[in-house]
Protein backbone atom coordinates (compact mmCIF):
# COMPACT_ATOMS: atom_id res chain seq x y z
CA UNK A 1 0.00 0.00 0.00
CA UNK A 2 0.79 3.42 -0.86
CA UNK A 3 -0.93 5.21 2.04
CA UNK A 4 2.00 7.28 3.13
CA UNK A 5 2.55 8.85 -0.30
CA UNK A 6 -0.23 11.56 -0.04
CA UNK A 7 -2.08 10.06 -2.00
CA UNK A 8 -5.71 10.00 -1.24
CA UNK A 9 -6.82 6.96 1.41
CA UNK A 10 -10.82 6.87 0.54
CA UNK A 11 -12.85 7.16 -2.31
CA UNK A 12 -16.26 8.49 -2.09
CA UNK A 13 -19.01 7.10 -3.97
CA UNK A 14 -22.07 7.05 -3.60
CA UNK A 15 -24.49 6.60 -6.27
CA UNK A 16 -24.60 2.75 -7.29
CA UNK A 17 -24.66 2.33 -10.91
CA UNK A 18 -27.24 -0.04 -12.05
CA UNK A 19 -27.92 -2.01 -15.21
CA UNK A 20 -30.87 -4.21 -15.68
CA UNK A 21 -31.89 -4.93 -18.86
CA UNK A 22 -35.25 -6.70 -20.04
CA UNK A 23 -33.01 -9.62 -21.54
CA UNK A 24 -32.02 -10.23 -17.66
CA UNK A 25 -35.06 -10.25 -16.63
CA UNK A 26 -36.05 -13.15 -19.51
CA UNK A 27 -32.86 -14.60 -18.72
CA UNK A 28 -33.32 -15.21 -15.49
CA UNK A 29 -36.65 -16.60 -15.90
CA UNK A 30 -35.34 -18.92 -18.51
CA UNK A 31 -32.68 -19.78 -15.96
CA UNK A 32 -35.05 -20.53 -13.22
CA UNK A 33 -37.42 -23.08 -15.63
CA UNK A 34 -34.61 -25.20 -16.90
CA UNK A 35 -32.79 -26.10 -13.79
CA UNK A 36 -35.41 -28.74 -13.71
CA UNK A 37 -33.50 -30.48 -16.69
CA UNK A 38 -29.56 -29.47 -15.06
CA UNK A 39 -27.53 -31.41 -12.88
CA UNK A 40 -24.90 -28.71 -12.05
CA UNK A 41 -24.48 -25.23 -11.97
CA UNK A 42 -20.83 -23.57 -13.23
CA UNK A 43 -20.71 -20.40 -11.65
CA UNK A 44 -18.12 -17.92 -13.07
CA UNK A 45 -17.04 -15.06 -11.43
CA UNK A 46 -14.32 -12.08 -12.27
CA UNK A 47 -11.26 -12.87 -10.17
CA UNK A 48 -10.61 -8.99 -9.84
CA UNK A 49 -14.22 -8.63 -7.86
CA UNK A 50 -14.82 -12.49 -6.82
CA UNK A 51 -16.95 -10.99 -3.52
CA UNK A 52 -18.34 -8.07 -5.59
CA UNK A 53 -19.56 -10.14 -8.19
CA UNK A 54 -21.70 -12.49 -5.96
CA UNK A 55 -25.25 -12.01 -7.66
CA UNK A 56 -27.53 -12.48 -5.00
CA UNK A 57 -30.41 -12.72 -7.49
CA UNK A 58 -28.71 -16.26 -8.23
CA UNK A 59 -28.53 -17.03 -4.88
CA UNK A 60 -32.43 -16.80 -5.07
CA UNK A 61 -33.07 -18.66 -8.28
CA UNK A 62 -29.90 -21.26 -7.63
CA UNK A 63 -30.96 -22.19 -4.28
CA UNK A 64 -28.35 -25.01 -3.34
CA UNK A 65 -28.17 -26.75 -6.35
CA UNK A 66 -24.64 -28.83 -6.87
CA UNK A 67 -22.35 -25.94 -7.75
CA UNK A 68 -18.97 -25.31 -9.12
CA UNK A 69 -17.45 -22.01 -8.77
CA UNK A 70 -15.08 -20.57 -11.15
CA UNK A 71 -13.01 -17.49 -10.94
CA UNK A 72 -11.94 -16.66 -14.33
CA UNK A 73 -8.11 -16.31 -14.38
CA UNK A 74 -5.21 -19.51 -14.37
CA UNK A 75 -6.15 -22.67 -13.32
CA UNK A 76 -5.26 -22.79 -9.70
CA UNK A 77 -7.46 -25.56 -7.15
CA UNK A 78 -8.77 -23.72 -4.38
CA UNK A 79 -10.66 -25.85 -2.50
CA UNK A 80 -13.13 -28.67 -3.44
CA UNK A 81 -15.79 -26.38 -5.58
CA UNK A 82 -13.78 -22.97 -6.18
CA UNK A 83 -11.30 -23.04 -8.63
CA UNK A 84 -9.43 -20.13 -10.86
CA UNK A 85 -10.08 -20.90 -14.34
CA UNK A 86 -8.57 -19.49 -17.99
CA UNK A 87 -10.40 -20.12 -20.84
CA UNK A 88 -6.94 -19.93 -22.75
CA UNK A 89 -5.27 -22.73 -21.10
CA UNK A 90 -5.96 -26.59 -22.08
CA UNK A 91 -5.25 -28.03 -18.89
CA UNK A 92 -7.58 -25.47 -17.02
CA UNK A 93 -10.46 -26.67 -19.44
CA UNK A 94 -9.38 -30.53 -18.73
CA UNK A 95 -9.67 -29.96 -15.18
CA UNK A 96 -13.06 -28.13 -15.83
CA UNK A 97 -14.07 -30.91 -17.62
CA UNK A 98 -13.30 -34.05 -14.85
CA UNK A 99 -14.70 -31.31 -12.24
CA UNK A 100 -17.94 -31.35 -14.09
CA UNK A 101 -18.65 -35.22 -14.05
CA UNK A 102 -16.84 -35.10 -10.28
CA UNK A 103 -19.50 -32.74 -9.11
CA UNK A 104 -22.66 -33.30 -11.57
CA UNK A 105 -25.32 -36.06 -9.61
CA UNK A 106 -24.38 -37.97 -12.59
CA UNK A 107 -23.13 -41.53 -11.45
CA UNK A 108 -21.12 -43.47 -14.20
CA UNK A 109 -23.28 -46.50 -13.35
CA UNK A 110 -26.01 -44.76 -15.00
CA UNK A 111 -26.58 -43.64 -18.79
CA UNK A 112 -27.93 -40.37 -18.65
CA UNK A 113 -25.98 -37.53 -19.72
CA UNK A 114 -24.39 -34.92 -17.99
CA UNK A 115 -26.36 -31.43 -17.90
CA UNK A 116 -24.52 -28.39 -16.66
CA UNK A 117 -25.39 -24.62 -16.25
CA UNK A 118 -23.04 -21.73 -16.53
CA UNK A 119 -24.28 -18.26 -14.94
CA UNK A 120 -22.83 -15.68 -14.29
CA UNK A 121 -22.49 -11.51 -13.69
CA UNK A 122 -22.20 -10.05 -18.33
CA UNK A 123 -18.63 -10.14 -19.41
CA UNK A 124 -17.04 -12.69 -17.28
CA UNK A 125 -16.25 -15.22 -19.70
CA UNK A 126 -19.57 -17.93 -20.20
CA UNK A 127 -19.35 -17.93 -23.34
CA UNK A 128 -15.62 -18.41 -23.73
CA UNK A 129 -15.21 -21.23 -21.61
CA UNK A 130 -17.98 -22.98 -22.96
CA UNK A 131 -16.40 -22.84 -26.40
CA UNK A 132 -12.99 -23.52 -24.75
CA UNK A 133 -14.69 -26.95 -23.22
CA UNK A 134 -16.18 -27.47 -26.66
CA UNK A 135 -12.65 -27.18 -28.42
CA UNK A 136 -10.44 -29.38 -25.77
CA UNK A 137 -13.31 -31.98 -25.05
CA UNK A 138 -14.77 -32.38 -29.11
CA UNK A 139 -11.83 -30.30 -30.78
CA UNK A 140 -14.94 -28.97 -32.59
CA UNK A 141 -15.08 -25.20 -33.21
CA UNK A 142 -16.93 -22.04 -31.37
CA UNK A 143 -20.98 -22.90 -30.67
CA UNK A 144 -21.71 -19.69 -28.53
CA UNK A 145 -20.65 -15.88 -29.57
CA UNK A 146 -18.42 -14.56 -27.34
CA UNK A 147 -17.64 -10.39 -27.25
CA UNK A 148 -15.71 -7.83 -25.46
CA UNK A 149 -18.39 -5.78 -23.87
CA UNK A 150 -21.41 -6.98 -21.65
CA UNK A 151 -24.56 -8.52 -22.61
CA UNK A 152 -23.22 -10.00 -25.96
CA UNK A 153 -25.07 -13.34 -24.86
CA UNK A 154 -29.09 -12.14 -24.54
CA UNK A 155 -30.69 -15.68 -24.83
CA UNK A 156 -30.10 -19.02 -23.29
CA UNK A 157 -28.87 -21.40 -25.28
CA UNK A 158 -29.21 -24.74 -26.69
CA UNK A 159 -27.88 -27.39 -25.07
CA UNK A 160 -24.48 -27.64 -26.53
CA UNK A 161 -22.30 -30.78 -26.24
CA UNK A 162 -18.82 -30.44 -25.22
CA UNK A 163 -17.52 -33.91 -24.30
CA UNK A 164 -18.54 -37.72 -25.51
CA UNK A 165 -18.58 -40.45 -23.27
CA UNK A 166 -19.97 -39.24 -21.04
CA UNK A 167 -21.93 -37.14 -22.82
CA UNK A 168 -21.83 -34.24 -21.02
CA UNK A 169 -23.88 -30.64 -22.43
CA UNK A 170 -23.64 -26.67 -21.29
CA UNK A 171 -26.03 -24.51 -21.42
CA UNK A 172 -25.32 -20.93 -21.94
CA UNK A 173 -26.77 -17.92 -20.03
CA UNK A 174 -27.40 -14.37 -20.50
CA UNK A 175 -24.87 -12.21 -17.97
CA UNK A 176 -27.39 -11.57 -15.10
CA UNK A 177 -26.53 -8.45 -12.83
CA UNK A 178 -28.45 -7.73 -9.79
CA UNK A 179 -31.43 -5.50 -10.25
CA UNK A 180 -29.74 -3.02 -7.58
CA UNK A 181 -26.31 -3.06 -6.56
CA UNK A 182 -26.85 -1.77 -2.76
CA UNK A 183 -23.04 -1.17 -2.06
CA UNK A 184 -22.30 1.75 -4.79
CA UNK A 185 -18.49 0.80 -4.70
CA UNK A 186 -19.23 -2.60 -5.83
CA UNK A 187 -20.97 -1.29 -8.64
CA UNK A 188 -18.13 0.51 -9.58
CA UNK A 189 -15.42 -2.06 -9.26
CA UNK A 190 -18.06 -4.66 -11.24
CA UNK A 191 -18.39 -1.34 -14.18
CA UNK A 192 -14.42 -0.66 -13.65
CA UNK A 193 -14.06 -4.65 -14.76
CA UNK A 194 -16.28 -4.28 -17.59
CA UNK A 195 -19.53 -6.33 -15.70
CA UNK A 196 -21.76 -3.10 -16.91
CA UNK A 197 -22.12 -1.45 -20.10
CA UNK A 198 -19.44 1.87 -20.10
CA UNK A 199 -22.42 4.09 -21.17
CA UNK A 200 -24.41 3.65 -18.17
CA UNK A 201 -21.66 4.45 -15.84
CA UNK A 202 -19.24 7.49 -15.88
CA UNK A 203 -16.09 6.77 -17.62
CA UNK A 204 -13.97 9.57 -15.64
CA UNK A 205 -15.31 8.41 -12.49
CA UNK A 206 -14.17 4.75 -13.45
CA UNK A 207 -10.93 6.13 -14.08
CA UNK A 208 -10.67 8.12 -10.85
CA UNK A 209 -11.40 4.99 -8.88
CA UNK A 210 -8.75 3.00 -10.97
CA UNK A 211 -6.11 5.51 -10.08
CA UNK A 212 -7.59 5.48 -6.81
CA UNK A 213 -6.44 1.34 -6.50
CA UNK A 214 -3.70 1.57 -8.25
CA UNK A 215 -2.14 4.08 -6.23
CA UNK A 216 -3.47 2.39 -3.08
CA UNK A 217 -1.44 -1.05 -4.14
CA UNK A 218 1.66 1.21 -4.56
CA UNK A 219 1.73 -0.02 -8.56
CA UNK A 220 4.19 1.91 -10.50
CA UNK A 221 3.02 0.76 -13.95
CA UNK A 222 1.20 3.38 -15.09
CA UNK A 223 3.89 5.60 -14.04
CA UNK A 224 6.26 3.57 -16.64
CA UNK A 225 4.17 2.96 -19.42
CA UNK A 226 2.40 6.41 -19.81
CA UNK A 227 5.56 8.08 -19.20
CA UNK A 228 5.12 10.23 -15.94
CA UNK A 229 7.85 11.40 -13.66
CA UNK A 230 6.18 9.94 -10.40
CA UNK A 231 2.62 8.84 -9.13
CA UNK A 232 0.11 10.79 -9.53
CA UNK A 233 -2.82 10.73 -7.43
CA UNK A 234 -4.90 13.91 -9.80
CA UNK A 235 -7.14 12.29 -12.26
CA UNK A 236 -7.26 15.56 -14.23
CA UNK A 237 -3.90 15.58 -14.52
CA UNK A 238 -3.23 12.28 -15.73
CA UNK A 239 -6.03 12.58 -18.24
CA UNK A 240 -4.84 15.57 -19.56
CA UNK A 241 -1.06 14.15 -20.05
CA UNK A 242 -2.71 10.88 -21.38
CA UNK A 243 -4.43 12.79 -24.02
CA UNK A 244 -1.45 14.55 -25.28
CA UNK A 245 0.43 11.27 -25.22
CA UNK A 246 -2.13 9.82 -27.48
CA UNK A 247 -3.04 11.97 -29.78
CA UNK A 248 -6.57 12.92 -28.48
CA UNK A 249 -6.80 16.39 -28.99
CA UNK A 250 -9.76 18.57 -30.29
CA UNK A 251 -8.68 21.50 -32.21
CA UNK A 252 -7.28 23.73 -30.95
CA UNK A 253 -5.29 21.33 -29.16
CA UNK A 254 -7.96 20.77 -26.24
CA UNK A 255 -7.51 17.34 -24.76
CA UNK A 256 -10.09 15.27 -25.18
CA UNK A 257 -10.87 13.87 -21.83
CA UNK A 258 -13.10 11.05 -22.42
CA UNK A 259 -11.17 9.41 -24.83
CA UNK A 260 -7.89 9.64 -22.79
CA UNK A 261 -10.33 7.82 -19.70
CA UNK A 262 -12.00 4.99 -22.13
CA UNK A 263 -7.75 4.36 -23.42
CA UNK A 264 -6.53 4.32 -19.61
CA UNK A 265 -9.80 1.43 -18.74
CA UNK A 266 -8.65 -0.71 -21.50
CA UNK A 267 -5.20 -0.95 -20.78
CA UNK A 268 -6.20 -1.97 -17.78
CA UNK A 269 -9.09 -4.19 -18.82
CA UNK A 270 -6.51 -5.53 -21.10
CA UNK A 271 -4.12 -6.27 -17.89
CA UNK A 272 -1.33 -3.97 -18.81
CA UNK A 273 -1.62 -2.29 -15.80
CA UNK A 274 -1.32 -5.41 -13.78
CA UNK A 275 -3.94 -7.61 -12.03
CA UNK A 276 -4.77 -7.01 -8.55
CA UNK A 277 -8.01 -8.00 -6.68
CA UNK A 278 -10.07 -5.06 -6.27
CA UNK A 279 -12.09 -6.86 -3.56
CA UNK A 280 -10.56 -6.68 0.32
CA UNK A 281 -10.22 -10.32 0.98
CA UNK A 282 -7.26 -12.18 1.30
CA UNK A 283 -7.06 -15.67 -0.76
CA UNK A 284 -7.30 -17.54 2.70
CA UNK A 285 -10.76 -16.08 2.99
CA UNK A 286 -11.72 -16.48 -0.42
CA UNK A 287 -13.73 -19.63 0.19
CA UNK A 288 -16.02 -18.72 3.42
CA UNK A 289 -16.56 -15.47 1.45
CA UNK A 290 -17.56 -17.58 -1.30
CA UNK A 291 -19.66 -19.30 1.02
CA UNK A 292 -20.95 -16.20 2.61
CA UNK A 293 -22.52 -15.15 -0.41
CA UNK A 294 -24.86 -18.35 -0.91
CA UNK A 295 -25.77 -17.88 2.89
CA UNK A 296 -29.70 -17.73 2.56
CA UNK A 297 -29.54 -15.15 5.27
CA UNK A 298 -27.58 -12.54 3.35
CA UNK A 299 -29.73 -12.74 0.92
CA UNK A 300 -32.39 -10.19 2.44
CA UNK A 301 -32.09 -7.17 0.52
CA UNK A 302 -32.49 -5.19 3.56
CA UNK A 303 -29.79 -6.88 5.71
CA UNK A 304 -27.44 -6.00 2.30
CA UNK A 305 -28.61 -2.40 2.23
CA UNK A 306 -27.61 -2.04 5.66
CA UNK A 307 -24.52 -3.87 5.20
CA UNK A 308 -23.85 -1.68 2.13
CA UNK A 309 -24.61 1.94 4.49
CA UNK A 310 -22.53 0.66 7.56
CA UNK A 311 -19.55 0.16 5.75
CA UNK A 312 -17.19 2.76 4.80
CA UNK A 313 -16.32 3.35 1.13
CA UNK A 314 -13.14 1.78 -0.15
N1 LIG B 1 -8.06 -12.88 -19.89
C1 LIG B 1 -9.14 -13.64 -20.08
N2 LIG B 1 -10.12 -13.12 -20.83
C2 LIG B 1 -11.22 -13.89 -21.02
C3 LIG B 1 -11.36 -15.17 -20.43
N3 LIG B 1 -12.57 -15.66 -20.78
C4 LIG B 1 -13.16 -14.71 -21.54
N4 LIG B 1 -12.35 -13.65 -21.70
C5 LIG B 1 -12.65 -12.42 -22.47
O1 LIG B 1 -13.73 -11.78 -21.80
C6 LIG B 1 -14.64 -11.20 -22.74
C7 LIG B 1 -16.05 -11.69 -22.47
O2 LIG B 1 -16.15 -13.06 -22.78
P1 LIG B 1 -17.55 -13.76 -23.05
O3 LIG B 1 -17.28 -15.22 -23.09
O4 LIG B 1 -18.29 -13.16 -24.20
O5 LIG B 1 -18.33 -13.38 -21.70
P2 LIG B 1 -19.82 -13.72 -21.27
O6 LIG B 1 -19.79 -13.95 -19.80
O7 LIG B 1 -20.39 -14.82 -22.09
O8 LIG B 1 -20.55 -12.34 -21.58
P3 LIG B 1 -22.12 -11.94 -21.69
O9 LIG B 1 -22.52 -12.13 -23.11
O10 LIG B 1 -22.12 -10.50 -21.29
O11 LIG B 1 -22.90 -12.78 -20.73
C8 LIG B 1 -14.12 -11.58 -24.12
O12 LIG B 1 -13.39 -10.46 -24.61
C9 LIG B 1 -13.20 -12.74 -23.86
O13 LIG B 1 -12.16 -12.83 -24.81
C10 LIG B 1 -10.27 -15.68 -19.64
O14 LIG B 1 -10.28 -16.79 -19.10
N5 LIG B 1 -9.18 -14.87 -19.50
Amino acid sequence: MAANLGFRNAFTFQQSINWFPGHMTKGLRKIKETLRNVDLIVELRDSRVPISSINYEFEKVIGRMNRLVLLGDTFRKLGTNVAFSDCRDNRSIKTLLSSIKEFSTYKLSSNKKIVAMVVGMPNVGKSSIINAARQTGLNKGKAAKTGSLPGVTRNLSTLIKVFEDPDIYIYDTPGVMMPFIPNPINSLKVALTGGIKDDVADVEIMADYLLYRLNQFGSNIYVEKFGLEKPTDDISFLLNHLAKRIGALQSGGIPQLLTAANFFLTQYRMGKLGKFCLDEIDYDNVLKEIELGRNPEIQSKNKLRKESLSKTPK
